[in-house]
This record gives structure tokens, sequence and C-alpha cells, in this order.
């Protein structure tokens, strides 16, 4: 039995930091030992354009610990009003990486998303030209969709379309939670990525429902039936370059979750690489974590690998029932359970 395991530096390309006081506490977790994060733009108002871009990385520069090298990697919120001037101007900046599709409606912090894919032709065709990925949301929100079945249908409707018409664009297929959407991607070109949370690793849908209403559980896309989260633990096992880690760790205060309309998200940054490493090791693939976590995501997304290393230990600990976002308690994914990893080197705090 592996007790300790060295990997590059990895990286999380999937991360909500939010803003102002929650600032503090999230990008202390995130840049603990990942060296960038790909940084989610659904504030509030959203970050549209350049200049917001630029605001927000000074916001979270400001409260990287000292000493520490990580990086947020920033993202435009795609608009019905997001122009190809918007695009290139970002891309021409060096400073933005990549640009984000919500579904009007379909998750936290959507509201100002695209209401129909048409809209945003031009903006996607200044993509395809400048090799800027578009990160998706891939969920339709039509209320006569159920809502276990939404990214499914987001396949067919959007994805599978969008794809014929523009076979350049490099699209990452974010926080996958079906068998669908990987079966999508392991048939697609190799232009075509997408992340994983530790969550719907770890759980489906009975961790939710049964014995109870779960909300710290509770994020979008929805956790599934156990068929799919299966299908996500065999896309892992078997290693593909095309899946990354990207925890969409997610924060929203406890009274916010513990709510008769309780938030959509979990929050994982606290224990992000330990996670999937107790997820690998359950699938006997500890070997193939490094790829997952340090090689794919950069590779995808054209950037060099880290080149130094963390180190986890067998080395259980407990995880707090609460952590603080802001001036509000917070409950984290695995609240007072344990988790048998722990990094042990290579933290920046
Ligand atoms: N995943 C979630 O359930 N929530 C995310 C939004 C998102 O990534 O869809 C959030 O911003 O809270
Ligand atoms: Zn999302
Ligand atoms: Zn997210």
């Amino acid at each position: 039995m592996t007790d300790t395991l060295t990997l590059i530096r990895p990286d999380d390309w999937h991360l909500h930091l939010r803003d102002g006081a929650a600032l503090r506490h999230t990008v202390a977790d995130a840049a603990r030992y990942f060296g960038r994060a790909i940084v989610m733009p659904n504030l509030t108002p959203p970050v549209t354009r350049l200049e917001g871009a630029l605001a927000y990385r000074e916001r979270i520069m400001a409260q990287r610990p000292d000493g520490s090298d990580w990086q947020p990697l920033m993202v435009l919120y795609l608009t019905d009003n997001t122009s190809p001037g918007d695009i290139r101007e970002a891309h021409a900046s060096g400073m933005v990486t990549a640009a984000k599709l919500y579904p009007a409606g379909a998750t936290t912090n959507s509201a100002s998303g695209v209401t129909s894919l048409e809209r945003i032709y031009p903006a996607l065709e200044a993509m395809a030209e400048t090799g800027m990925p578009l990160l998706v949301h891939g969920e339709v929100t039509h209320d006569s969709i159920d809502i276990f079945d939404r990214e499914a249908a987001f396949i067919d409707q959007q994805l599978a379309p969008l794809r014929v018409r523009y076979p350049q664009l490099r699209i990452v297929f974010e926080h996958i939670t079906t068998a669908d959407a990987a079966q999508f991607v392991l048939s697609a070109e190799s232009n075509v990525g997408a992340t994983i949370t530790p969550q719907h690793l770890m759980y489906n849908r009975n961790h939710l429902l049964v014995g109870g209403i779960k909300p710290h559980f509770y994020c979008l896309p929805v956790l599934k039936r156990n068929r799919h989260q299966q299908a996500l633990r065999d896309v892992v096992t078997r290693g593909d370059s095309r899946f990354f880690l990207g925890t969409d760790s997610a924060p929203h205060a406890q009274s916010a979750k513990e709510s008769s309309c309780g938030c959509a998200g979990c929050y994982s940054a606290h224990a992000a690489i330990e996670l999937y490493a107790e997820v690998f090791e359950e699938l006997g693939v500890l070997d193939k974590l490094e790829a997952f976590a340090s090689f794919n995501g950069p590779d995808f997304y054209r950037l060099p690998r880290n080149s130094d290393r963390i180190t986890l230990s067998r080395q259980p600990w407990q995880v707090p029932q609460v952590l603080e976002l802001g001036e509000q308690p917070l409950v984290p994914l695995k609240a007072g359970e344990t988790v048998r990893w722990k990094v042990t080197a290579g933290s920046f705090a």
C-alpha cells in the first residue's frame, strides 16, 4: 500500500471564488497547493468584459497569501450582447483564458446568461478563430425538460449541433454528470475536453435524497443515478487525457444552503486534491491521478504544465463541521468526516 504520493503541482480548471469578504477564505483555500485556477465569472453583476476581468483579478491577487505563486486564470461570462470585439480584446490582452456559456437560468447567477446560442454566433466565431476555449455549463433550461435529463438534452439540442457548426472551436464541457456526457467527449475530436468534480465521482442522487434531503449535496448539474456516477468513475479509471480536474468548488453560506430554497453548489476547496486521491485510490488507479490533476488540463489549454511538486501522505484528518466564508459559516463537503489523505509538502501556506 502506498503511503505517500508525489505529483507535479495540480491545477483546478473550474473554481468559484466569489468576491468581497469571501475572497480572503476562498483564495487561501484555492492557493494552498494548486498552481492555477480557472476562475468562474458568475458574480453579480457578471464579469462580461476585459475591464471587469482585470479588476476582479486584482481583487483576487490582493488576497493571495504571501509567498504563493498561484495564478488565477480569468474567464469572460458570455451574454446575448457579447460581441466578437469583446472576445478579441480579451484574447489580445493575454489576461483572459476562456469564455463561459451559462444558458440563462441554468444555475447560480446565470440570469444574465445566453438565451439562445444564435445570439452568440459572432462571438463564437471569434473564439474559434482565436483559439480561446469555450467553457459550457451544459444544461438546457426549458420547463418541459426534467432536471435529471437536462445535460443529455443539452448534448442533443445544443452541443452536438454547435460542434458541427464550429468544428475548430475548443470546448470544455464543465462538470459532467452523465454517461451521455462522458460518451460525447470520448467520441468527439481532441478539441473537446471535460472537467469532473469530486462530488460527481463520490456521490449519486441517493446521497442527496435518501433518508432526508441533504442540501450540502445539492449542486448543478444535480447528482444523477448510480449508473452515471459509475460511468464517470469508469472514465477516470481508463485515464483518458480529455478529462481533467475541475472542482466546481462553489461557496454558499450555510444559511443559504439550509433553506426552503437552498442554493446549488458544493464547497470542496478545503480538501480538493485529497478527495480526488480518495476516489482514485478506491478505484485502484492512484497512478492515474497525476495526469488527471496536473497534465491533462494544461495540455488541453495549451499552457505549460507546472514544474514543481506536491506530496500527499496517508494521514487521516477530520474536516471541520464549518468553515468561514466572509462573516458567515459555510459547511464544506465531508464536514465532520475523515479524509484519508493530506497534503504534507509543497503547500504555499
Ligand atoms: N455548480 C453549482 O451548483 N453552482 C455554481 C454554479 C455552476 O457551476 O453551475 C455556483 O456558482 O454556485
Ligand atoms: Zn455550472
Ligand atoms: Zn461551477
